[in-house]
């Protein structure tokens, strides 16, 4: 198949409602493919079940009975041809929390109300630090292919985890992420703790990182380096460094450790996610707060997406600079760190030029 052949194929298994992923990993020149050919994916239901498992996972920021862990088994390793029934579309798409209805669209002054009740348990130093998140709403213009975009997200970030997916319980998702979650094999294991962010100044590095983006970072990685070592697990930590994504850049630690046993890298990803780059600290009050006043529904944003196999290699990402894509509309997500000293203007900025990345597929 030629590349048009190949997008045409790729969007056609999404109307036909398959379950697939195609993904790109940094420093890889071809895209890797998944499909499951006959049956549904898997559903669980903690990230605990993920022991032992293989398949590509789809994990929300929160699992719950609407918003599974999705496993996608490995059947299929080439994108299938189109054949003619293809064209015919198999109504197998359900959309829990669908945002059809552009009254329901965020707004800036969505945001600005949550940055108020962010910021006050911060203030008042009962939180260390909360990630707050928004959505944009678009309309999907006829022509739009997922394919071409996840094409194009290749070819515009190399440096990122680039992914286009499809289920029935998830719907289609496609992102260009920085961060890993938990990537490696056999003996030799890494995570990041990414975070803090500056666009690139007239495309370069910036040499100057402010306190609070090197404290948000630091929070992070002091969390990595505590969760690993709850585990009995020691790690080599190299940073943090000035890391691009994109036309972004954030600070980076790196964490090498290697693991007894690769049977319970569930368990290992129960414990690093959510991290504090995507959640906050202490974990479980800034988790309960931001699923308390964060006034939507994060589902797959921020979760974890990728390759995982205890008896190879695992690819697992955070699921940031993301979209969801359905018939009619497109959702894009973007989030940041706060600390008691986050500015408003400067934290709305940088969600706007964290969706430029997925914008820029548009
Ligand atoms: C939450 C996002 O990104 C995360 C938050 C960052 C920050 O607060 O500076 C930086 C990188 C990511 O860890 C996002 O892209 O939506």
């Amino acid at each position: 198949m030629n590349s048009e052949e190949t997008s045409e194929a790729i969007d056609s298994l999404i109307r036909q409602g398959r379950s697939f992923a195609i993904y790109r990993i940094p420093g890889e020149k071809h895209p890797r493919f998944v499909m499951q050919s006959s049956g549904s994916a898997r559903l669980l239901y903690s990230i605990e079940e993920l022991n032992g498992q293989t398949g590509f996972v789809i994990a929300p920021f929160r699992v719950t009975p609407d918003c599974p862990i999705v496993l996608i088994r490995r059947d299929l390793t080439e994108v299938p041809a189109v054949l003619p029934m293809d064209s015919i579309r198999m109504d197998l798409e359900f959309h829990p929390n669908g945002t059809e209805n552009p009254s329901e669209w965020k707004t800036e002054g969505d945001y600005i109300r949550c940055f108020d009740s962010f910021i006050k348990p911060l203030q008042e130093k009962k939180l260390d630090k909360l990630v707050l998140s928004r959505s944009l709403t678009q309309n999907r213009l006829s022509g739009f292919s997922p394919a071409k975009a996840f094409y194009k997200a290749c070819q515009q970030y190399t440096r990122s985890y680039v992914y286009l997916c499809h289920t029935p319980q998830t719907g289609t998702w496609i992102g260009g992420t920085p961060e890993i979650i938990l990537s490696g094999e056999k003996g030799a294991w890494n995570t990041v703790a990414l975070a803090g962010t500056q666009p690139l100044q007239n495309g370069e590095l910036p040499t100057y990182w402010d306190e609070k983006n090197k404290r948000e970072q630091q929070i992070v990685a002091t969390y990595i380096h505590d969760q690993l070592t709850s585990l009995g697990i020691d790690s080599i930590m190299e940073g943090p460094y000035s890391a691009r994504a994109g036309a972004l850049c954030h600070l980076k630690s790196d964490f090498r450790f290697t693991l007894r046993e690769n049977n319970k890298l569930g368990d290992l990803l129960n414990l690093l996610h959510p991290t504090p780059a995507v959640c906050g600290l202490p974990k479980a009050d800034a988790y309960r707060f931001i699923l308390d006043h964060e006034g939507y529904d994060r589902r797959y944003y921020s979760g974890f997406i990728g390759w995982l196999n205890p008896e190879g290699r695992t690819d697992l990402y955070v699921n940031l600079r993301c979209m969801h894509i359905e018939d009619k509309i497109l959702t894009l997500y973007a989030g940041g760190g706060l600390l008691s000293s986050s500015e408003l203007n400067d934290e709305w900025q940088e969600t706007e030029d964290k969706l430029q990345t997925m914008k820029a597929l548009l």
